[in-house]
Parts: C-alpha cells; sequence; structure tokens
C-alpha cells in the first residue's frame, strides 16, 4: 500500500491510512479493522466490496467521523477527519428510515440544511437544484408514502447532494429496489459523477455492481480487514448496462473480483 508521504496520498482527496477498529474488551474484543489504507482522487468512483461482515459499515463509520477508531485516520483535502465533514455526505441502505414521513420531499431535503444554518431562499435553491439532478422536480410537494422505493432512495440522494459534497459516501444504497430501479440507479449515480464532478464511495455486496461502476474496486479481506487489492477497471467513463456488462473485459473483471472476494471469505473462515 502507499505510505503517507507518496505524492498520491498528498494530492488525494481523501486518504485512509493505518484504520483499525476493535468492538468490546477484554476477553469478548474483536479487531474488525487492522490497518485499512486506500486513496481516492477528486472524481473517482470507488466501490468497496468484501466478504460478509468484513467490517465494511465500520470502515464507512470510522472514516465518515461518526466513529472514532482505534488507530489511523481518515483526511479529506488534506485535514483529518473527526466529526462528519461538511463536505462529506452519507446515504444508507435503509432510505424508509432515514427519510422524515411526515415531511413532503422539500422539506426532507431542505431539514438538515436547516439546521446547517443555512438561508431560506438558499435551501430552497439548492433543493431545487439537487431535486432536479435527480429527476424529481415535479415530486417536490409529495410524501414520502407517495413515492416507490426507487423515488424515495432519490430523495435521499437528493438530500445529500444539497449538502453540495466534494465526496458522496453511499452504504449498500441499491440492495433494498428491484433488479430495474437498482440499474436506473446505478446510472444515475454514474451520471451526478460526470455532471457534478462528485467523488463516489460505495459499499455493495453485488459483483456486478461494483465493476459495472467503478474507476477502482477496493476489495477488503475478511476480519480483521486489510485492504487484499485495489482493481482498476479500464472501461473507461461511458457505461451501459446491455454492452458494458456483454464486454469479455466486463466479465474477466467480475471473475477477478469474485474470486479476492472467495479467497478473502476461505481465509476468514481458516482463522
Ligand atoms: N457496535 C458493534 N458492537 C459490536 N460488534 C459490532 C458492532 N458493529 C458491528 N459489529 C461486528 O463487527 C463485524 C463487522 O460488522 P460490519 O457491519 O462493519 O460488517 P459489514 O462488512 O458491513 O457486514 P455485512 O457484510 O453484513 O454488510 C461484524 O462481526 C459485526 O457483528
Amino acid at each position: 500500500m502507499t505510505s503517507s508521504t507518496s505524492p498520491v496520498v498528498e494530492s488525494a482527496l481523501l486518504s485512509v491510512s493505518g484504520l483499525a477498529k476493535s468492538y468490546g474488551d477484554g476477553a469478548s474484543r474483536r479487531q474488525v479493522l487492522a490497518d485499512v489504507e486506500f486513496t481516492a482522487q477528486a472524481g473517482d468512483f470507488l466501490t468497496i466490496v468484501g466478504p460478509s461482515g468484513a467490517g465494511k459499515t465500520t470502515l464507512l463509520r470510522c472514516m465518515s467521523g461518526l466513529l472514532a477508531p482505534d488507530a489511523g485516520e481518515t483526511r479529506l483535502s488534506g485535514a483529518p477527519v473527526a466529526e462528519p465533514p461538511a463536505d462529506m455526505a452519507l446515504v444508507f441502505q435503509d432510505y424508509s428510515r432515514s427519510l422524515l414521513p411526515w415531511m413532503s420531499v422539500v422539506g426532507n431535503v431542505t431539514f438538515p440544511l436547516r439546521s446547517r444554518g443555512v438561508a431560506k431562499p438558499e435551501r430552497r435553491t439548492r433543493a431545487e437544484e439537487a431535486l432536479a439532478a435527480v429527476g424529481l422536480e415535479s415530486s417536490a410537494r409529495l410524501y414520502p408514502w407517495q413515492l416507490s422505493g426507487g423515488m424515495q432512495q432519490r430523495v435521499a440522494i437528493a438530500r445529500a447532494l444539497a449538502y453540495g459534497p466534494r465526496i458522496l459516501v453511499m452504504d449498500e444504497p441499491f440492495a433494498s429496489v428491484d433488479a430495474q430501479t437498482r440499474a436506473e440507479l446505478e446510472d444515475l449515480v454514474l451520471d451526478l459523477r460526470d455532471r457534478l464532478g462528485v467523488t463516489f464511495l460505495l459499499v455493495t455486496h453485488d459483483i456486478d455492481e461494483a465493476v459495472y461502476l467503478a474507476d477502482r474496486v477496493v476489495v477488503l479481506s475478511g476480519a480483521p480487514t486489510t485492504v487484499t487489492a485495489v482493481v482498476p477497471v479500464d472501461l473507461g467513463r461511458k457505461r451501459d448496462q446491455v454492452e458494458t456488462k456483454a464486454r469479455p473485459q466486463f466479465v474477466s473483471l467480475r471473475s477477478q473480483v469474485y474470486r479476492l472476494i472467495r479467497a478473502a471469505a476461505e481465509d476468514k473462515e481458516a482463522k
């Protein structure tokens, strides 16, 4: 892995170095993360995969400042992350619980901006822009319960975009929607990366999704977790659900990532 003094780390938008985290005390202490290191450059789309229970959510929580690591650090634009940074936004799988059912779509998007002290006219403008970016401009007055699962997740993405983040961190964001909606949301985030220049870090269990979306796939080992490999995905920026996935290079990358995860899972079971 790269050392903390390398030019790659210094120029990175995000750098994670030596991250370690354990849960519990004494005999029940269990190390989940051990020396996790990777970097993301501005505009990168990184996906993170690994065996079940490898500590992917723990990693996201530590690197976003929601959970204090035991060792190591995350830097965003060179500054150490100690609490959720203003220019990092998070989107989780469970959109139904993250949206407030008694608030309209636009209310859900503007509400967190209010607690950040953003003035009302600016809140409204940012919400309108964010809802337009996810194709929900005509649903602003509806309530979450009037929307499909995919639309609700679009609201959660719009709310994250309204912060004006430089990086969007997503934990299994499309795991609870049907296959067709999932494909649409995958193409939406690729489009947002291209149009808005936002950097993405997305955890997924789905290897096809990991390869389809990524510039690089970060493969984690089983707990205690390190980075086993960072697989470059040289499929070009333009992706297509049918054409890209039919390419021999895509099939080969998918097999490569699958083998790495299987080897990590077998290694984990042997420990
Ligand atoms: N708050 C906690 N206290 C104790 N153990 C925890 C806590 N949170 C997670 N763990 C344990 O840490 C390990 C890693 O959990 P984590 O949810 O980070 O993994 P994951 O890779 O995201 O899991 P999955 O593949 O199921 O999504 C698991 O064994 C889990 O039981």
